[in-house]
């Protein structure tokens, strides 16, 4: 018998909600064409059994979608979930597994709402487990390692595609098919290799324990809307969505979050009855939004997602206008996460 017992693993916590991580193709020539959402979460971690060899995993099943089904009801749970996971001393880190369409969504409220400085860790793959050169169980096993780890503790959640570590705030699906689907505007965190995690960069933005906002405080989200700009463009979706009773509208922008002459007036209306306007760039993996550039926001009194994707503009403002109706406060809080 050995004199030294080995040392505790980490223990780590994975919630399950659906997704190409557990989807299931006919053939394993099909990594395109497939089911998402099928496979259940003991049978995925049965799939991957090198996970004991970094934690002791134990899984729960809390959905069985395709992320892009998820609506704010799913988010609500899974993050009251998460919040309690956070607090049992038993839990070291929490992984989610999660399709990858709105991945970047969830993970960026649970970045915002969370309070704790637990590891949580969300990961999605882009082939089914049934594809040749399936990707979800080493994206898996890759986010059990960093979420075992204490090192990832305190940077907000993160997630973990194709050997890297992205910020949630920051991550988007940038690619489909490609397994490098996922990046982020100003670059990964950091790798993960063999188990092993690498360090480059930290979040300058507020997050978790450092947020403002806390998922125990949240009873519903408000409505807000996501209007595309292109060219001839009218003012009917902006129209349809405040009678439908959107709190805020965010404006998926050309360039700079420009908005067309012909629309601004319906813009100016919809303000003045009290819906915030939240110029944002359809510019993906770089825009950058600035007050006054491009509109006279101080003047319309709108406000600008700055470097948020017109999705991540959406779950920030849905959480921000739980808490204030303030267009200014909103504009704060666009600045600080
Ligand atoms: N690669 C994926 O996970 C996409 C599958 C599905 N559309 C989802 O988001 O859940």
């Amino acid at each position: 018998a050995k004199s030294e017992s080995a040392p505790p693993r980490p223990r780590v916590t994975i919630l399950a909600t659906g997704g190409t991580i557990a989807g299931a193709g006919a053939s394993a020539a099909d990594s395109a064409t497939y089911q998402a959402a099928k496979v259940p979460v003991e049978q995925l971690l049965a799939g991957v059994p090198q996970l004991a060899d970094l934690a002791e995993v134990r899984g729960e099943q809390v959905f069985q979608l395709a992320s892009e089904s998820f609506g704010n009801e799913q988010l609500l749970a899974l993050g009251r979930r998460v919040a309690d996971l956070a607090e049992n001393p038993e839990v070291d880190g929490i992984v989610i597994t999660h399709g990858t369409d709105t991945l970047e969504e969830t993970a960026y409220f649970l970045t915002l709402v969370e309070r704790t400085n637990k590891p949580i860790v969300v990961v999605g793959s882009m082939r089914p487990g049934t594809a040749l050169s399936a990707d979800g169980a080493l994206n898996l096993y890759n986010a059990v390692a960093v979420a075992g780890n204490p090192q990832a503790r305190g940077k907000g959640v993160l997630v973990t595609l194709n050997d890297e570590i992205h910020s949630g705030r920051d991550v988007a699906k940038a690619l489909n098919i490609k397994t490098e689907a996922f990046k982020s505007p100003w670059g990964p965190l950091g790798m993960v290799v063999e188990g092993k995690s690498y360090w480059f960069r930290l979040p300058a933005k507020r997050h978790t324990l450092d947020s403002e906002f806390d998922i125990r405080r949240i009873d519903s989200l408000p409505r807000i809307d996501i209007a595309y700009a292109y060219g001839n463009l009218d003012d009917t979706a902006y129209r349809a969505f405040a009678q439908a009773g959107a709190k805020a509208i965010v404006h998926a922008g050309t360039g700079n979050g420009s908005v067309a002459a012909p629309l601004v007036p319906a813009l100016r209306v919809l303000r003045e009855e009290g819906l915030q306007i939240i110029r944002s760039s359809r510019a993906d993996q770089g825009g950058f939004v600035l007050r006054n550039a491009e509109q006279p926001d101080d003047r319309y009194d709108w406000v600008v997602a700055h470097d948020l994707n017109p999705q991540k503009a959406r779950i920030l403002a849905m959480v921000a206008l739980t808490r204030t109706q303030d267009s200014k406060e909103l504009q704060r809080i666009f600045w600080e996460y």
